[in-house]
């Protein structure tokens, strides 16, 4: 039998999710939540039920947080945390179409989308999405609520840290180190440690903001 799950959020990452949770043959999704839509919108076959303060009152225990993240991943934090404070869940969701080693481990209410490798002994913390084909080598740690953008690479050994944002297409060189709340932009490449929050954009990456 399949396990209900609805989405919190209903923009343009919501329907990637959406293709991702309908192919792992799992879950049935029942709805959408979104507080900036109309309720009975239609995405993708899903339908609007509601705002954010409607996540206690569905009878379904198990949500994603759908929410896209590139300048601010505070939607996605405080959406995550009503989920716990409802005593309700973010499953980790993994599409089949990506590779997740054995020795690998995935925090809870992160998304691993299609054609992504995630090496031996690379671990993921909680609500991160892992964007299409992105590549997390073998050992790298990323922290908790991060988004390792479309084709982004994080080599083996790496660290990222907390709540960080890795643009589309960039390179995290091998065993560097990416401390908290750090955007890199699309097609960037870190080959040394960052140890200061920020906005960082290039090759090698300069700090912009
Ligand atoms: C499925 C999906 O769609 S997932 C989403 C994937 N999207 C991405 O990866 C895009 C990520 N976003 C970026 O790369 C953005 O450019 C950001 C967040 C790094 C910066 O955005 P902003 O703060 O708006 O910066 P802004 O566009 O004003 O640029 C500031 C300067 O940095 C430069 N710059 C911005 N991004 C980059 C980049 N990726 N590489 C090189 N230079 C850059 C700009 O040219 C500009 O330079 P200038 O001051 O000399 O003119």
């Amino acid at each position: 039998m399949l396990n209900e799950i609805i989405l919190i959020g209903g923009g343009g990452h919501s329907k990637a999710c959406i293709d991702v949770i309908e192919s792992t043959q799992q879950y049935k999704i029942v709805g959408i939540i979104d507080s900036y839509k109309q309720p009975g919108t239609d995405v993708l076959g899903y339908t609007i039920i509601g705002g954010d303060q409607h996540i206690q009152s569905q009878p379904c225990q198990l949500f994603v947080i759908s929410v896209g993240q590139i300048k601010s991943v505070a939607a996605r934090i405080k959406l995550y945390e009503k989920v716990l404070q409802a005593n309700k869940s973010c499953p980790k969701i993994i599409s089949p179409h990506a590779y997740v080693s054995q020795h690998a481990s995935i925090g809870d209410g992160t998304i691993v989308m299609h054609g992504v490798c995630v090496n031996a002994a690379a671990r993921i913390g909680i609500n991160c999405i892992v964007n299409t084909k992105a590549n997390i080598e073998h050992d790298a740690i990323v922290g908790n609520h991060c988004h390792i953008s479309t084709g982004a690479t994080i080599n083996g050994d790496c660290k990222v840290g907390n709540n960080c944002f890795i643009g589309s297409s960039s390179v995290v060189s091998s065993q560097v180190s990416i401390t908290d709340n750090v955007i890199i932009g699309a097609g960037s490449v870190v080959v040394k440690n960052i140890d200061m929050p920020g906005t960082y954009v290039g090759n090698p990456v300069r700090r912009i903001a």
